[in-house]
């Protein structure tokens, strides 16, 4: 079995995804493989563990978690100032696991076979204010759902517990008057939003294709519109959460670009599940400032999003 004990480590988030015994599958996997455990304790945690097995010499990292855990161990490979010479594998123990769909890691034991051995690929970072993001980074409803889904909704419902969440909240959400401005894409954009979605490896779901081109310097931006409220926003809504039909929606691509709040308080973003306020938050990509272990359903050159 390919793996070896003094150079990779699998940083874990127990507290990831439905709370089950999914740890002792780990580290019975862990072992097989020849890989160190290192077991988050705490909120944060990750980022640090990952930094000290890279200072002990560590140059292949796994992020076992969810999308949370796989931000906080690359925030941790950032710190340590090892983004060229260190690997990152995904293991996906989280609710949604967003990201390692994206570079097509299937399983807890696909992560930990392609992390032992498989195909690497160099993708974009995403950068948002002084915070990094792999996934994505998003404002209005959906940021607004995740900070308020519970984990003991998360627990029992999993992914549904978004979907649950948000269409609740679409009966009051408040749209956030925004101007979204992408320098080098020439274009900016002015109006209330109910929702902005950075896509780095994410693109709002269109035609079943989630993945955004990761490897192209650019973010996907989606901007959907406020439109009429009330019950064609309630009857609609799990429609446009699960990519059917949206008519306000805009796209954008830009390396960079400023989101501007203009109303009078900081909104809630999302940076790949982890909540923050801002109200002027500039976004920029790192081209190809990570490595990272793909499995074969990851394209580097996805289909375009289908107009919708
Ligand atoms: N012991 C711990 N170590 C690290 N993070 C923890 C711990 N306990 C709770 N957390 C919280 O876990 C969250 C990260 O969860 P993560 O995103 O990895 O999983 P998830 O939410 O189940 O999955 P997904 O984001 O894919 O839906 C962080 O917000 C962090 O606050």
């Amino acid at each position: 079995m390919a793996g070896n004990e003094d150079d990779c480590v699998v940083v874990v988030n127990p507290e990831s995804g439905r709370g089950d015994d999914g740890i002792s599958r780990i580290r019975e996997l862990a072992a097989e493989y020849g890989f160190e455990l290192a077991v988050s304790e705490e909120p944060g945690d990750p980022v640090d563990l990952t930094r000290k097995a890279i200072e002990a010499g560590a140059t292949r990292i796994g992020a076992c978690g969810g999308d949370g855990t796989v931000n906080e161990v690359v925030r941790g490979i950032d710190a340590a100032g090892a983004l060229e010479a260190t690997l990152l594998g995904v293991i996906p123990g989280g609710t949604g696991n967003n990201f390692a769909g994206n570079v097509g890691v299937e399983g807890i034991e696909h992560g930990f076979e392609l992390l032992a051995e498989g195909e690497t690929r160099r993708i974009d970072l995403g950068v948002a204010g002084d915070q990094l993001f792999v996934n994505s980074s998003v404002c209005g409803l959906t940021a607004d759902a995740s900070e308020s889904t519970s984990s003991d909704l998360k627990g029992r419902f999993g992914e549904l517990a978004y979907v649950f969440n948000t269409i609740d909240r679409m009966r009051d959400f408040e749209s956030i008057p925004l101007h979204v401005h992408a320098e080098d894409a020439g274009g900016s954009w002015d109006g209330n939003a109910m929702f902005v979605l950075i896509g780095n490896a994410r693109r709002f779901p269109a035609g079943g294709n989630e993945q955004a081109n990761v490897e192209d310097g650019l973010f996907e931006v989606t901007i959907i519109e406020d439109v009429s409220t009330g019950q064609l926003v309630r009857e609609t809504a799990t429609r446009r959460l699960l990519g059917g039909e949206v008519s306000s929606l805009h796209r954008l691509t830009a390396s960079s670009l400023t989101v501007d709040v203009r109303g009078d308080e900081p909104v809630s973003f999302s940076f790949d599940g982890e909540i923050a306020r801002f109200d002027e938050l500039p976004c920029r990509v790192r081209p190809g400032a990570l490595a990272v272990r793909v499995g074969d359903a990851y394209d580097p050159i996805p289909p375009e999003p289908e107009d919708v």
